[in-house]
């Protein structure tokens, strides 16, 4: 697994009330495989996720991915971290399924048949060669969910960090995403109102008001979480 960590970060940002600390100073260091980041809306669970793979920046302190400095090594991190937003319109940019998954390998292949042939077994590999020649639009939630993490991990990631995933989906989708997530051979960090997938974790850390208040064994953070609201 990688070594992900946070070493004396705060983050700050400015709006018209002036700089306003959203995320307190937070030394951490994530190692397991499956991590989930629980706590109220507006807690901070995003900032902190968004850190990892340089979406958002340390006003101060570093962020280090197997020893590299996001703010130093930002395109050799993104390389190791791949992101999932919640909403899969974020990321899903191509007309058909299969060119979405071929641009996200144009640096892999040079050639347009060999890039094609490369998302062709991606598609293979996630359930949904039968849609690659649908457009985008046309997919149901759950498949769009699907079809965003299989983009991001054809770039073969070493770490998977997912910002909500389930949040749009039903019961059905949240938990074919769900089960998916808690399978892949990667480290995965995950962001959710899910409690239900947040407890197959191996660890959660509890987010409220800008930190960490809880981190340990998901089972305990779960219930850590619950009794405070
Ligand atoms: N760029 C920014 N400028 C100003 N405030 C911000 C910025 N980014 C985040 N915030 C604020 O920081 C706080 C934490 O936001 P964040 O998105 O990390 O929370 P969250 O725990 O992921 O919330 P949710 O569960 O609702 O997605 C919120 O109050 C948010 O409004």
């Amino acid at each position: 697994m990688s070594r992900l960590l946070l070493d004396h970060v705060v983050v700050n940002a400015v709006t018209a009330d002036g700089d306003v600390e959203i995320l307190g100073e937070t030394t951490l260091e994530l190692t397991e495989q499956r991590i989930a980041l629980i706590g109220p809306n507006g807690s901070g669970k995003s900032t902190l996720a968004r850190l990892l793979n340089g979406l958002v920046s340390p006003s101060s302190g570093r962020v280090l991915v197997d020893d590299l400095d996001v703010a130093e090594k930002g395109r050799e991190v993104r390389r190791k971290v791949g992101f999932v937003f919640t909403d899969p319109s974020a990321q899903l940019v191509m007309p058909t399924v299969l060119e979405d998954v071929s641009l996200s390998l144009r640096r892999f292949h040079r050639s347009r048949s060999d890039r094609d042939a490369a998302a062709r077994a991606v598609l293979a590999t996630y359930g949904l060669e039968e849609l690659a020649d649908r457009s985008v639009h046309a997919l149901s939630g759950g498949q769009r969910q699907l079809l965003a993490i299989a983009g991001v991990l054809a770039c073969e990631p070493d770490v998977l960090v997912a910002d909500e995933p389930t949040t749009l989906l039903d019961l059905a989708n949240s938990r074919m995403i769900g089960d998916l997530l808690m399978s892949l051979p990667q480290q995965v960090v995950v962001c959710t109102h899910d409690l239900d997938l947040a407890v197959r974790c191996e660890r959660a850390l509890v987010v409220s008001d800008g930190r960490v208040v809880f981190d340990g064994p998901a089972a305990e953070a779960v219930a850590h979480y619950r009794a405070s609201v």
